[in-house]
């Protein structure tokens, strides 16, 4: 064999050699990398460290997962993109070097308006030719880590200079922190606090709330050192522990009080008038919608007054505007002692005021107010040395008749209030004409009659009750009559309810029971009358006053026997008072007064209470007799009532027997007494015994002729 041949054999099984040892080599090599980059994968995702590798013009070729989430886009986006969409050139200037170590820098990548603080490793990969062959970036996020250092950096800075106190507490409620703005708000220094538990703590509710939901807020008072109260803004929080349970407790307060006084002030500009610091046109509406609202539900009546000056322009005029303004504060004054506490009083602008009257008690009520106001108004006005002199013009409106909601009140006071103006001003009209002159007669009656009985003006009228079968006259019902001087003669009727509403009923019902009892006494003396007398008495009388001692007084101090007195009394009274009523009742009934119910109608009355009452009699109202004997209906409850009567031992009276046919028909069904005008009207006390004179006499006569024509009769 040419040795050229042997030459190239031996070079080709050394090349085989040298490749199948190249081969092996590198595979082990192969699989060494492998390795050693699974645990370089391991190391950098446990230490959350992301790894790119870029190319010579800094693109990046490579890059994990770790990284990706880093600069928060997918891979695909990041592959091929320049490292300087991440960072400024200048950033990294050692990239390039070919010298460069494995270096170690901190800087900030951007990604969009993301700034990402990042500790960056990075090696410059080299060629065969020792050149720049592009890098790898080992990269760690530093946000976690400076968040923290920055968020406890800031939270200290919050703690220090909040405004709000803070303080900490422990799990058992005992302060270890607080802040200086604790000691500005609550005067206590945080030597003097730590280790005591604060006041709020021991509030139940909050401490109740806290361990419910870790949480509470509100308003408290809380106290200073200096010992004022304030009120105080608190929100608790409780911070719990791995286990569960509650290791301590941050409180956060702020002092609430100037807030709250604004507050109030702002509250206060907004609904009273800042001259007179009565509420305003806004408040009066306010008030005067909750008013109808209650108003409605107890179904009471409300008054709406609208007050006018009558000539302050001239004040202004003359005086100047601020003695005008001092007017308006001084007559402000006077209108608000005018009324009561309770009444609203309100400047609606200018000189112009309004009132609410809740639940007045009468029409009469209403007109003595407005004329207290403007009495109240119609004097000098002293104002600093000048005086002036104003008078008020003054409208009413009445709910429900004059309107239902404030706007149409308000219309309404303001339009009787012109009326008040174009009657010459210095006065007061009603809304309602026709109530105003109903109000006007009522309010003559009222002050008539305080005075009646000093004028002795009243007088006692009889009207019989006889017996209907014999005709005897067993008794007379007296009335209480007024003589006005101005309006004539009235009667009790046209005059009781002025008499309720006002009161007056109690004193005119005693006068009338002594100077009943009075007559009862001059009757027996001279010998002219020895029957009942019955006298009305009305709830409030029975209910107001001590009405048993009244009673035993008047019968004590005549000598009257107990048994001539016939106490009257309505079904209303015995249901309104029930007690008391009966109380009294029972003790005069036990005295031996009589007591009979007035006006009854069956139904009304419980017929226990005139069992247990033990009544002498029951009147039956004159509107069941009025149609007798042919209204079918009153024929049936007439005999009803007399049916019930009798069963309970009642006397029965019929009331306002008019007819001879009303008389046989209660006859009949046996009705024993009546009165009425078939026998008489309510007459005067002279009249009565002339009445009762000739009834004796005619009854004589009667009777005489009876005994002559049987004697007669019995003559052969
Ligand atoms: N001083 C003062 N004057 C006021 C105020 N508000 C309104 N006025 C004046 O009060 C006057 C009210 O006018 P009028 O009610 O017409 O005056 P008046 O003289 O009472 O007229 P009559 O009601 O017809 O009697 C006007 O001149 C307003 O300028 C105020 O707050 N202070």
């Amino acid at each position: 064999m040419p040795i050229v041949q042997i030459i190239l054999a031996i070079a080709l099984v050394l090349a085989v050699i040298l490749a199948l040892s190249f081969i092996a080599k590198a595979q082990r090599a192969a699989k060494r990398v492998s390795e050693d980059g699974k645990v370089i994968r391991f190391v950098l995702t446990n230490n959350q460290s992301g790894l790119i590798r870029l190319d010579r013009e800094h693109r990046i070729v490579e890059i994990d997962d770790v990284a990706c989430e880093l600069l928060d886009q997918s891979r695909d986006a990041l592959l091929k993109r320049s490292l300087f969409a991440f960072i400024g050139r200048e950033q990294l200037p050692a990239l390039g070097d070919r010298n460069a170590a494995v270096a170690t820098t901190n800087l900030t990548l951007t990604n969009g308006n993301r700034h990402i603080p990042c500790q960056v490793i990075y090696q410059v990969i080299l060629d065969q030719y020792q050149q720049p062959d592009g890098s790898y970036l080992l990269l760690k996020s530093l946000a976690e880590q400076l968040d923290q250092g920055t968020y406890l950096r800031q939270a200290a800075a919050v703690f220090a200079h909040a405004a709000e106190g803070i303080v900490i507490l422990n799990g058992n409620g005992r302060v270890e922190l607080v802040n200086p703005a604790f000691t500005t708000i609550t005067g206590f220094t945080k030597d003097e606090v730590i280790g005591r538990t604060p006041q709020f703590f021991r509030y139940g509710h909050i401490w109740a709330e806290l361990l419910a939901t870790g949480h509470w807020q509100g308003e408290i008072v809380n106290t200073r050192k200096s010992g004022e109260s304030y009120p105080q803004w608190l929100s608790l929080s409780a911070v719990y522990g791995a286990d569960g349970t509650a290791q301590s407790y941050i409180g956060l307060f702020s002092d609430v009080s100037r807030l709250k006084k604004s507050e109030d002030e702002l509250k206060h500009m907004a609904h009273y008038d800042a001259l007179t610091d009565l509420p305003n046109r806004t408040l009066l509406s306010i008030q005067l919608n909750m008013a109808l609202e209650r108003a409605a539900r107890r179904s009471n009546k409300l008054a709406v007054f609208g007050v006018d000056l009558d000539g302050f322009k001239t004040v202004n005029d003359s005086l100047g505007h601020p003695a005008g303004d001092l007017l308006l504060q001084k007559i402000a004054a006077r209108l608000r002692m005018t009324l009561r506490s309770e009444d609203v009083v309100a400047r609606m602008g200018g000189d112009e005021f309004a009132m609410i009257i809740e639940n007045p008690p009468s029409a009469v009520h209403i007109g003595h107010l407005a004329e207290k106001l403007i009495a109240a108004v119609d004097k000098p006005v002293d104002l600093q040395g000048s005086k002036a002199h104003v008078t008020a013009s003054v409208g009413i409106a009445i709910y429900p008749q004059d309107g239902h909601d404030a706007t149409s009140l308000l219309k309404a006071a303001d339009t009787a209030m012109y009326a008040s103006k174009q009657a010459g001003k210095n006065t007061y009209r009603y809304h309602d004409e026709e109530m105003a002159r109903a109000a006007d007669q009522r309010m003559a009656l009222e002050q008539g009659l305080r005075q009646a009985q000093e004028l002795h003006q009243l007088e006692l009228c009889y009207l019989p009750q006889l017996d209907i079968q014999s005709g005897r006259v067993l008794g007379v019902e007296a009335l209480v009559r007024w003589h006005h001087p101005e309006l004539g003669t009235i009667d009790a009727v046209e005059f009781a309810t002025v008499a309720e509403e006002t009161g007056l009923i109690v004193s005119v019902g005693e006068w009338a029971l002594r100077a009943a009892c009075g007559q009862i006494q001059a009757w027996t003396r001279e010998g002219l009358f020895s029957g009942s007398v019955s006298v009305k008495v009305a709830g409030l009388q029975i209910e107001r006053n001590d009405f048993y001692a009244s009673v035993n007084r008047a019968l004590e101090e005549t000598g009257v026997e107990p048994g001539r007195l016939v106490i009257e009394v309505n079904e209303h009274t015995l249901l309104r008072n029930t007690a008391h009523v009966l109380a009294e009742l029972d003790r005069l009934r036990n005295l031996g007064v009589g007591i009979v119910i007035d006006d009854f109608s069956i139904g009304h009355a419980s017929l226990a209470y005139l069992k247990n009452l033990r009544v002498r009699g029951i009147k039956i109202h004159q509107r069941f007799v009025l149609g007798l004997p042919a209204d079918k209906n009153n024929a049936a409850i007439t005999r009803a009532i007399i049916a019930m009567g009798h069963s309970l031992g009642f006397d029965l009276i019929a009331e306002g027997i008019e007819t001879k046919e009303q008389e046989i028909f209660l006859e009949e069904e046996g009705c024993a007494q009546a009165q009425g005008r078939l026998y008489s009207k309510p007459i005067p006390r002279g009249e009565f015994e002339s009445w009762l004179q000739a009834r004796l006499t005619a009854v004589a006569d009667a009777r005489n002729a009876l005994a002559d024509a049987s004697n007669g009769a019995r003559q052969p």
